[in-house]
């Protein structure tokens, strides 16, 4: 009851409002309606309708706190006849205090005043802590609102970005379905062009193919059109050829006819050729005869720039074949006055005569070789005359001596003989002798083997050195080589001997085969060129040995040579390795050339004289007549 008249008396003024509120303590109905007139539920149901709106209400509804609110409390014009009832109803349970007991009433009154004092005082608390909750609540409401404003702008914008984006994306749509058609139209296109494309490589690779049939064709239609041209050009030329030939062909018959009568007059004019080559051959052999089958000739060497202090003897050369040396002996000498003599020889070479001078004197016994002749070259005089310069000569082919003229002599007449019907075979041997031994100068092997002079058959005519080399020469220029040969293992003989070159003879020996198949002739004749050891007497006892045999070779030399020339009936040919070797070119079927050197330097002058008298007593040997080692085939 007591509840039910405070919530009758309410205030009239929103509750919210704490400013605008009139102040408790004036109002005494107002303090008992706020103290008491709110039952539990309102109060809930107070606070759920401030709150509420904050969950459930539109976002676009306004708070309306206070009217909504004061709208629900009851017009105070009400609260009067309820308070009436309620007052009625109390007035009834209460006990009754008498109406003039004012005393009573009033501390009743006072009683209810406290009462309602302390209510109120409450109810003041209580309103305070709902207005605080009430301000909360009412800024959360209001962030809520402003919140949701916010969102509901933001969801108006979202709404109108996506309407846009909407809009834009049904465009885009439309975009991209013209933009689908457009590409499927491209891809149809696209496979068309590659299908184009596809054809267009087979064509291309076709092109390429066909370019290089062509390239080729191109080619071979230029090598075509050339060689066309040559074969034009040929057939020009055939055409030409063929004129020419048929013209050629009348010349050859007339031809045919004169060389048919010129091979007549050469046969015949061959055997004339060969009749007067024999008639020549005779004629020269006669002429060598009369000359003599032994000459000697007598060669003077110059005095070499070294030597140009050295005095000399007086030489007068008195006219082709004569000489004269004359000594004057000095007063205090023992031998006081003047020594002169006179010699004459087949032909006499001044210090002025050349190597070719020599040579073409010296050729005619070549060339008497080259007939079928023996002939013997040898050179004669004490050391240092010049023999090995005679014989073999300088360096150079002007310089070349009388091996080397030789032998180019014999293979340039070679061409001639061949022309003639002669086929010739040379051979060629080096040998030396030294203190009566034989070395092989072909022979470079430091173990030199046993040589003896045999003879080739029963009459003695021919010899041989056994274990010789014997060289087959097929040009000058391969005797040149030998002969290079033999001399450097003379000198490395006459190293390890000292003065070994001087003191040995040297044999070259040219055996030269020569067969005329068509004559049925053959014939083979041996050139011996020698150059012989120095001739002069020793002067130490260390060479004692070596002049003892020199000499004594030299000496039987002499003795063969005058035994020829006095017709003995033994010719001692065998006493010496030298003259035994040399039989076959000294004897009777043999022409001998032997050139005496000599010096001109005053101290030479009695070696000079020796030399010049051992000339002169072969010189005289002149009498018997060479014969011509000529076979028929039919006799070999
Ligand atoms: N007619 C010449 N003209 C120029 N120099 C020559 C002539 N004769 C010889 N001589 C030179 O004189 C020197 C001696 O000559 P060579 O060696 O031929 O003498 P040799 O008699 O053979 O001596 P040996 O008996 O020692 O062998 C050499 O240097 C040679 O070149």
């Amino acid at each position: 009851m007591k509840q039910f008249l405070k919530m009758s008396r309410i205030p009239k003024y929103p509750v919210a409002a704490k400013e605008n509120r009139p102040a408790i303590s004036n109002t005494r109905n107002v303090t008992r309606t706020i103290g008491s007139g709110l039952s539990e539920t309102d109060k809930k149901n107070l606070l759920l309708n401030h709150t509420k709106p904050m969950r459930n209400a539109p976002v676009a509804s306004a708070p309306a706190p206070r009217i909504k609110r004061s709208a629900t409390v009851p017009a105070p014009s009400v609260v009067p006849s309820k308070i009436t009832k309620v007052e009625k109803k109390s007035a009834a349970v209460a006990p009754k205090i008498a109406p003039y007991d004012y005393k009573a009433r009033f501390n009743d009154l006072l009683e209810k005043h406290k009462g309602i004092k302390s209510e109120l005082s409450e109810l003041r608390d209580k309103h305070v802590e709902v207005s605080d909750e009430y301000e909360r609540v009412k800024e959360t409401v209001e962030g809520s609102i402003a919140e949701r404003d916010m969102l509901k702008e933001k969801l108006l914008n979202t709404l109108k970005d996506l309407r846009q984006k909407s809009i834009e994306y049904e465009s885009l749509k439309i975009d991209h379905e013209i933009k689908k058609q457009e590409n499927e139209e491209l891809l149809g296109k696209a496979n068309l062009l590659e299908d184009i494309t596809n054809s267009l490589k087979l064509k291309s690779l076709e092109f390429d193919r066909l370019k290089i049939e062509f390239d080729e064709l191109s080619r071979r239609h230029k090598s075509l059109s050339e060689e066309a041209e040559a074969l034009r050009v040929l057939t020009d030329h055939l055409k030409k050829i063929s004129v020419e030939h048929d013209k050629l062909q009348l010349d050859y018959k007339d031809i045919v006819d004169v060389m048919t009568k010129t091979k007549t007059d050469t046969d015949a004019l061959q055997n004339i050729l060969a009749t007067m080559y024999t008639d020549q051959r005779v004629l020269r052999n006669t002429v060598q005869d009369l000359k003599g089958n032994i000459r000697v000739y007598c060669r003077v060497r110059p005095p070499l720039e070294t030597e140009a202090s050295k005095p000399l003897y007086n030489l007068n050369v008195l006219d082709a074949c004569s000489i004269e040396v004359e000594k004057i002996e000095l007063l205090n000498s023992v031998r006081k006055g003047k020594s002169q003599h006179s010699f004459s020889f087949d032909g006499i070479f001044t210090p002025h005569s050349t190597q070719e001078d020599v040579f073409a004197e010296v050729s005619q016994m070549v060339q008497s070789a080259l007939d079928g002749y023996n002939v013997c070259i040898f050179a004669y005089g004490q050391t240092g005359s010049g023999k090995t310069y005679t014989m073999e000569g300088g360096s150079g082919e002007e310089q070349y001596g009388i091996i080397p003229r030789a032998i180019n002599m014999i293979f340039t007449c070679m061409g001639d003989l061949k022309r003639m019907g002669w086929d010739l075979a040379i051979k060629a041997s080096f040998l030396e002798i030294y203190n009566e031994v034989i070395y092989d100068l072909l022979n470079s092997c430091k173990d030199q083997v046993n040589h003896e002079i045999k003879m080739m058959n029963s009459k003695g005519t021919d010899l041989y050195v056994s274990n010789l080399k014997e060289e087959e020469v097929k040009s000058s220029h391969d005797f040149i080589r030998l002969l290079l040969f033999a001399q450097r293992n003379r000198q490395t003989a006459a190293t390890i001997n000292n003065e070994r070159s001087s003191r040995s003879h040297s044999v070259a020996q040219i055996k030269i085969t020569a067969i005329n198949e068509k004559r049925k002739e053959k014939f083979t004749s041996n050139l011996n060129l020698v150059d012989l050891a120095g001739s002069e007497s020793g002067k130490t006892t260390q060479r004692m040995d070596e002049t003892k045999h020199i000499n004594r070779s030299l000496s039987e030399l002499s003795k063969v040579i005058l035994s020829l020339q006095t017709n003995q009936s033994h010719i001692p040919y065998r006493n010496s390795k030298l003259t035994h070797l040399l039989m076959p070119s000294l004897g009777g079927n043999s022409k001998t050339l032997m050139l005496v050197n000599i010096n001109q330097f005053d101290e030479c002058f009695g070696e000079t004289l020796n030399s010049l008298r051992f000339a002169t007593k072969v010189n005289s040997c002149r009498s018997i007549k060479a014969k011509k080692n000529l076979t028929q085939l039919g006799d070999l």
